[in-house]
């Protein structure tokens, strides 16, 4: 199976403590991976990584076989978007605005947009529910509103790798489950989607294979069914659970049972 991007022994300090400590991983054209794990384990960092906001101590990331520390962050932003956790909000711009600064990798210096670099907008805004909210100022979006923004600015990079940090935080329902779909989507069009979630039920549910991170390194990675057995449940996240096939619709599902018992005896 093809790496669109592979991080291989990857080490990272912040604050003179080391908080990545040997990532190994890899995500493939058409597959969503989701990456999960506790509080503090790593995620961010780890992405962050990739698309060079923190520079690693040690270790190894390649984007198509190309070592990321030896090219440029525009090179690395015309093959690899991130939508992060952080607000995109610039100062008086709008909605449209803000997604098309996701065409700015592809044009040259100083280029304005052209007519194909607005369709490629209005494409994304319409992907992720935002057509009708186009003209409004970012700074007057509810959270989840800026979250789609973040997602479509990505999107309009048009990468062969998409990186999403928490894309479902302040979404309702209805939102988290689109944008999954939306990401399903995309990976069937052939890009390579990682994604954090604190939502094991949605990792579950939509992602084809899932990386656990604990304490700055990958503890498991696999098939939904695979990796979350209920060992791992109990040791990683504390809760006892269970991956089943859902007959219905044919999915896994993860069904919680509660915390596990080391879990239960420190809240007690
Ligand atoms: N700028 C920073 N300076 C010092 N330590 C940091 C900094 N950013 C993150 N850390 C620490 O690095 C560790 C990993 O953080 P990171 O944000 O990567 O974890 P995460 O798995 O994404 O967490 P969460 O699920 O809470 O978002 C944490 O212990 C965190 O406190």
């Amino acid at each position: 199976m093809n790496a669109a991007l592979r991080i291989h022994e990857l080490r990272a300090d912040l604050g003179g403590r080391e908080v990545l400590s040997g990532v190994e991983l890899e995500a493939r054209a058409g597959q969503v991976l989701a990456l999960v794990g506790p509080n503090g384990s790593g995620k961010t960092t780890a992405l962050r990584c990739c698309y060079r906001a923190v520079r690693p101590r040690a270790g190894l990331i390649t984007l198509a076989g190309r070592d990321v520390a030896g090219l440029s962050r525009r090179a690395v932003a015309r093959d690899l978007a991130a939508g992060t956790q952080e607000p995109p909000v610039s100062g008086g711009l709008t909605v449209r605005q803000s997604v098309g600064l996701g065409r700015a990798a592809h044009l040259g210096w100083l280029q304005p947009a052209g007519a194909a670099d607005r369709v490629i907008v209005d494409r994304v805004l319409a992907q992720v529910g935002l057509t009708e909210l186009a003209g409004r100022d970012v700074r007057e979006l509810s959270g989840g509103e800026r979250q789609r923004v973040s997602i479509a600015r990505a999107l309009a990079q048009e990468p062969r790798v998409l990186l999403l940090d928490e894309p479902t935080n302040h979404l309702d329902l209805r939102h988290q489950l689109t944008v999954m779909e939306l990401l399903r989507s995309l990976a069937a069009d052939g890009l390579a989607v990682v994604v954090t979630l604190h939502d094991l039920r949605l990792a579950v549910e939509y992602c084809d294979r899932i990386a656990v991170m604990s304490g700055g390194a990958v503890v498991g990675v696999g098939e939904p069914g695979v990796v979350l057995d209920t060992e791992l449940l109990a040791r990683v996240f504390g809760i006892i659970g269970v991956v089943r096939t859902d007959p219905v619709v044919g999915r896994p599902t993860l069904s919680v049972r509660g915390l596990a018992a080391e879990e239960s005896a420190d809240l007690s």
